[in-house]
């Protein structure tokens, strides 16, 4: 049992930065662990306070004879917040982070500054009486105040700072407003609910019998006793909302809480105004777009018991809800569950943690599952349910056709419409029907292919893409393999290697050549820029303000287009190329989706692939809508070359702004990692990062291989362990990332 406990005081304010450390005494060795509230004396004199146990350690922080000891363990059970610090302590350990890095993450902290600028002047009137007070402002010259009605009528909660800036009134102005009930002027804390007033009270549907099949399996008596996480793998609109929302509701009857992570890009207004419609008041959002004021508050409404449900993207798993019983991750397989920052977790594996901790459920949906979870799921570690058919009668699954464009080359066509794809926009907006035209460039780094014979340039021990460096030459980022750029192609010897150069913009320029009269409606990070640029255009396009709409991956989320009958896919195979070992399966996971959003109501829709590589089996299985089959094929690579789910990887970023010190701390952690891993891992590298300097500094890889994930977090520590006593640690930064 480790010697001393670090203590966190005040979990609430900017004091998460700082932990102090105690003696644990010999009566309480063996009852604390991360958590633990404890009364510890502090300060001067006899004060003693609570605070929370965040770590046990062996290492002593300053004098242990100087050191106070921990008082005795808090009463009070388990509060919320000891089971987001044992969550915390579970990430540092599973993911490698400092403690407090981890604790940042569990616990959003409040941002002072921001509270004082949130303030808002919200309606209180209805139109009848807003028609009323505006006749009397006229009436009575009050322009100021009539200025603020009309405002207020566009927009029925103004933010103060545009209500006292472009609108120019004064406190004085406002008060005999606020006191005749006009208005009302609330400050960031009376900001109550941000999805209120969004619900169209929806009842609940009749779930049919797949769908009650499941429910029935996760709750009453059956559910008690088998605790596993659960995959709903259910194909595009075959009704997994719904079954979410049974399962919740059963959840809040059961006197517990439920959160739900959607990624953020499929967070629209019709998803929350769907769960406001269920559950009423009782359910808030959270997202990304949010001050870090707004959240901390739907957080605390959380803790005090206002609400049941929460609905976000990853960050929301940390609601600090006291008696959690559901976690439910729908399009469990997106890859923004896994975090990009430190620590870098996933938002799945951290779940099932959180659910284990308060004895709650994990519920996964997807219609392209993961490798991972569906892997689970046929080891018998999750239990999986299937929804084979789509809910709504009058939808069917689209009619799919794989065009070659090696052909198409050959037949001398160089535009980017082959020309079955362009007979079918021809007759899609002859017919007054919408498309959509998907250009994937998701993962899109630089990667080399032959134009004859579609083959991508590949390292010859990772298979993996190999990525152009502007030095000329082709680089493996995995191993460091570099080879110069081929003049020739090495499968067919054709001349015709490149880099692919299709974006988003020169295919909106030539739609417009090609079909001059179509109304067009592009979707890329540049059009999107502004808050709810992308809810923006994809509300035009539902409204049927363009036939044509042209975007990349944020295009194929989980959106519902009656309209739409055909979806065409311009280069399917560019995210085939990403130089990761995840390559096919975002690719099968794209293409299914784009594919799903053709046809969704009566008319059936049409899908065209256009790839170099029709051969390819996420490509074929994606046309064939074949699941089981991508899966088979993918496992096959995945085993052979031991990566996950066959085996863990663990991947060291190591990064400086000097690149000898980067390249010196990489040489010697891959060194004493393969050094930890012995025979049971596999360590390559240093290599250069795909992007190898990023705002001067430079970024260096190495990764681990292992069977089991306990060798990596062996490995993990040791390399810990290095960079303490590496001489150039402070110039050098260190990151793991596992998968
Ligand atoms: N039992 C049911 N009876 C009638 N309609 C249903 C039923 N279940 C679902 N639906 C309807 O079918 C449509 C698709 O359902 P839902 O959105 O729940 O599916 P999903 O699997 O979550 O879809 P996606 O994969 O797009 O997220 C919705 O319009 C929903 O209201
Ligand atoms: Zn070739
Ligand atoms: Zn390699």
């Amino acid at each position: 049992m480790p010697e001393f406990a670090n203590v966190i005081v005040d979990i609430s304010h900017e004091r998460l930065d700082r932990t102090f450390q105690y003696r644990i005494p010999e009566r309480l060795k063996d009852r604390l662990q991360p958590g633990s509230r404890v009364r510890i004396p502090f300060g001067g004199g006899n004060r003693m306070i609570e605070g929370y146990v965040t770590e046990l350690t062996d290492r002593a922080e300053y004098e242990p004879g100087r050191m106070k000891e921990i008082g005795e363990i808090a009463g009070g059970g388990l509060a919320v917040e000891s089971e987001l610090i044992a969550l915390a302590g579970w990430i540092k350990e599973h993911y490698g982070s400092t403690m407090i890095q981890a604790l940042k993450t569990v616990m959003p902290v409040k941002d002072r500054v921001k509270e004082k600028e949130e303030r808002w002047v919200r309606l209180c009137l209805n139109q009848e009486e807003l028609g009323a007070a505006r006749s009397l402002c006229i009436k009575k010259h009050q322009t100021a105040r009539l200025r603020l009605l009309e405002a207020l009528k566009e927009n029925p909660r103004l933010p103060w700072a545009e209500v006292a800036g472009r609108l120019k009134l004064t406190m004085a102005a406002l008060r005999p407003m606020e006191e005749a009930g006009q208005i009302r002027i609330e400050g960031r804390q009376s900001y109550r609910n941000p999805a209120a007033g969004t619900g169209l009270e929806t009842p609940p549907v009749r779930l049919n019998e797949a769908q009650q099949f499941i429910v029935n399996q996760l709750t009453g008596e059956i559910g008690r006793k088998d605790r596993r996480p659960a995959l709903i793998f259910g194909v595009t609109g075959s009704g997994k909302t719904e079954v979410y929302m049974e399962l919740i509701s059963r959840t809040i009857s059961a006197g517990r809480q439920a959160i739900v992570l959607i990624p953020e890009i499929a967070l629209t207004f019709q998803t929350v105004q769907r769960f406001c419609g269920r559950f009423g008041d009782r359910v808030s959002f959270v997202n990304s777009r949010m001050s870090a004021g707004e959240r901390y508050d739907q957080f605390e409404r959380a803790r005090k018991g206002e609400l049941d449900v929460m609905v976000g993207p990853r960050s929301a798993l940390f609601t600090p809800f006291g008696r959690l019983g559901l976690i439910i991750i729908d399009e469990e397989h997106e890859h923004t569950y896994k975090s990009e920052n430190m620590p870098r977790y996933h938002a799945r594996e951290t779940a099932i943690a959180r659910a284990e901790l308060c004895g709650g459920l994990v519920v996964l949906g997807s219609a392209t599952p993961s490798v991972e979870s569906y892997y689970q799921a046929l080891a018998g570690r999750f239990r999986l349910f299937r929804l084979k058919k789509r809910a709504s009668a009058d939808s069917v699954l689209p009619q799919v056709s794989v065009v070659d464009l090696r052909k198409e080359l050959e037949a001398g066509n160089q535009s980017v419409f082959s020309r079955e794809l362009r007979k079918k926009m021809e007759s899609c907006l002859g017919n007054g029907q919408q498309m959509m035209l998907f250009l994937n460039r998701r993962g899109y780094a630089g990667f080399v292919s032959c134009r004859s014979c579609g083959k991508p340039m590949k390292c010859p021990h990772c298979d993996v893409s190999l990525t152009a460096h502007r030095n000329g030459r082709l680089v493996c980022h995995y191993c460091g393999y570099s080879v110069p750029l081929p003049k020739a192609c090495p499968s067919c010897g054709s001349p015709y290697i490149a880099g692919f150069g299709l974006g988003t913009q020169k295919v909106e320029a030539l739609v417009g050549r090609e079909f001059p009269g179509a109304r067009v409606l592009r979707m890329d990070y540049d059009t999107t820029a502004g808050k709810g640029g992308h809810q923006a255009i994809l509300e035009a396009f539902g409204r049927g303000e363009a036939d044509i709409l042209i975007g990349t991956q944020m295009i194929v989320k989980g959106h519902d287009f009656p309209g739409v009958t055909l979806v065409g896919i311009l280069a399917a195979d560019l995210s085939l190329h990403a130089g990761d070992y995840r390559s096919s399966e975002v690719t099968f996971q794209l293409l299914t989706q784009a594919a799903g959003r053709a046809g969704r109501r009566g008319i059936p829709g049409e899908v065209v692939i256009q790839t170099y590589m029709p051969e390819h089996y996420a490509v074929q299985a994606a046309a064939a809508q074949d699941y089981e089959e991508f899966y088979h094929r993918e496992i096959l690579y995945r085993n052979l070359l031991k990566y996950p789910p066959a085996g863990c990887l663990m991947a060291l970023q190591i990064s400086s702004a000097s690149e000898e010190a980067a390249e010196e701390a990489a040489r010697g952690l891959a060194n004493a990692i393969s050094d930890s891993c012995g025979t049971e891992g596999q360590v390559t590298g240093p290599a250069d990062a795909p992007v190898l300097k990023v705002r001067d500094i430079y970024r260096k890889l190495v990764y681990a291989k292992a069977a089991k994930y306990s060798t990596l977090i062996a490995a993990k520590d040791r390399a810990e362990a290095y960079m303490k006593d590496f001489p150039g640690a402070s110039k050098v930064q260190l990151q793991f990332d596992f998968s």
